[in-house]
């Protein structure tokens, strides 16, 4: 019998899309599970549009305090799609409560933070990931499987990009519902936080732990209105940020990431350098894995596109026949699938909160060497 895991989701926004999306989809896709997502209820401060929300994706419910969703006693797992710096505040209540949690990231907005909320979820002994979902698109997977199957030798050099560009015009304003992220008392941090920690998380993960950073953090637009108070107030986030580090695995990774990458939406690239064969991805492209073999006798040498829509790749045996494309929302079924998965072995799901704390632990290194100009060691 399929037993129903009833969701508690925090937030209506984007995030919430994309994981409601997940719970709806992931039986249909991997019918072996042996847990059901229900939709339960939704949460978010304006009644009008949660509810709207609630009813156009199937929710049970709907609720205008996150402190009634997290002790409902028909809920089993929260759910936090809301801006960085209410994630702690609801997983300390949601453990409390016993609950399971799916966190978005960054997990915190400071590594103690963090801390807190490992100790919180460790202590109540419940199930708990954090939303890291490119792991789980199907080339970086095998990525990752290729470099631990020794492929590439030894690594030399990882390096990482996210770029965009929606942030270049000064009328846009900090805070409020849709620029929470420019506002840094709801963000923590701007690029850092939002989307080096995604290069950060694919990094600890293929390529090992971090032992120190050298950053560069920029600002470009200084001042900013505040959606909230209509008035012009400094800016905290870091609007660009590049950093050098050493891997403990002995190989040198470079990273960048901005909002003022003009022409650029979305572009999460990487690539890694080992000894025998090199790999490099591109978000744009995220069905291929583009790979160079030096054993290859050299007349034959060169980059090959692996196309990974084989049965054989990671997940691609649940979608369609082998060479059709999957796309972005399909990481977040994975990653329910998972994490439903890992309830049936009883199993941690990756990344949980502790290992999230990795990647916050770097981010904060990386803040603090921009300010100070410093080598900065990941503790
Ligand atoms: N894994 C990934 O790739 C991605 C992760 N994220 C992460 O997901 C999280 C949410 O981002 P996103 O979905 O884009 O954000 P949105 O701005 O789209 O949505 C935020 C939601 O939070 C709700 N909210 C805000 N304050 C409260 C509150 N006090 N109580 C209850 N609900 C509240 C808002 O509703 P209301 O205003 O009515 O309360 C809104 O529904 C962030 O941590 C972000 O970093 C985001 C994008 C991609
Ligand atoms: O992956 C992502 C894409 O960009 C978003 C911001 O625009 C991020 O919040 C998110 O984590």
């Amino acid at each position: 019998m399929i037993k129903p895991l009833a969701i508690g989701m925090v937030g209506y926004g984007f995030m919430a899309r994309a994981h409601t999306n997940a719970y709806k989809r992931v039986n249909d896709f991997f019918p072996d599970l042996a847990y059901r997502p229900v939709l339960q209820a939704v949460c978010g401060r304006d009644a009008e549009k949660v509810k709207a929300f609630g009813d156009q994706w199937g929710y049970a419910s709907h609720e205008t305090d996150w402190r009634s969703l997290v002790c409902r006693p028909d809920i089993d797992a929260v759910d936090i799609c809301v801006p960085n710096n209410l994630h702690k505040e609801i997983a300390l209540a949601a453990a409390a409560a016993g609950k399971m949690i799916l966190c978005e990231k960054p997990l915190s907005i400071t590594t103690a933070e963090g801390k807190e909320m490992c100790e919180a979820v460790e202590s109540a002994g419940v199930a708990n990931t954090v939303w890291y979902n490119y792991r789980r698109i199907p080339a970086i997977t095998l990525a990752k499987q290729l470099i631990d199957s020794g492929r590439l030798g030894r690594i030399y050099h990882f390096r990482a990009n996210f770029l965009q560009d929606w942030t270049i015009s000064s009328d846009v304003p900090q805070g409020g519902t849709a620029t929470w992220r420019l506002d840094s008392t709801a963000a923590g941090s701007g690029v850092t936080g939002d989307l080096l920690s995604h290069c950060i998380d694919t990094a600890l993960w293929l390529n090992g732990k971090i032992k120190d950073v050298s950053a560069m953090t920029e600002t470009f637009v200084k001042e900013r209105v505040h959606a909230d108070t209509g008035q012009v107030q400094p800016v905290g986030i870091d609007d660009a940020c590049a950093f050098l580090c050493h891997f403990e695995n002995g190989s040198l990774g470079m990273f960048e990431s901005t909002r003022y990458a003009r022409g650029h939406k979305a572009l999460f690239t990487f690539e890694i350098n080992g000894e025998n064969a090199s790999i490099r991805w591109d978000l744009h492209d995220l069905n291929r894995l583009e790979y160079f073999e030096h054993g290859k006798d050299s007349i034959v040498r060169g980059w090959r596109t692996i196309h990974v829509t084989e049965g054989e790749m990671p997940y691609m045996n649940h979608w369609w026949v082998p060479g059709l494309s999957i796309g972005y929302e399909h990481s977040f079924v994975h990653q329910v699938a998972d994490f439903l998965g890992s309830l049936e072995q009883g199993e941690p799901c990756q990344p949980d909160f502790r290992s999230a704390l990795q990647t916050q632990a770097v981010c904060e290194a990386v803040l603090q060497s921009g300010k100070t100009r410093e080598w900065v060691s990941i503790k």
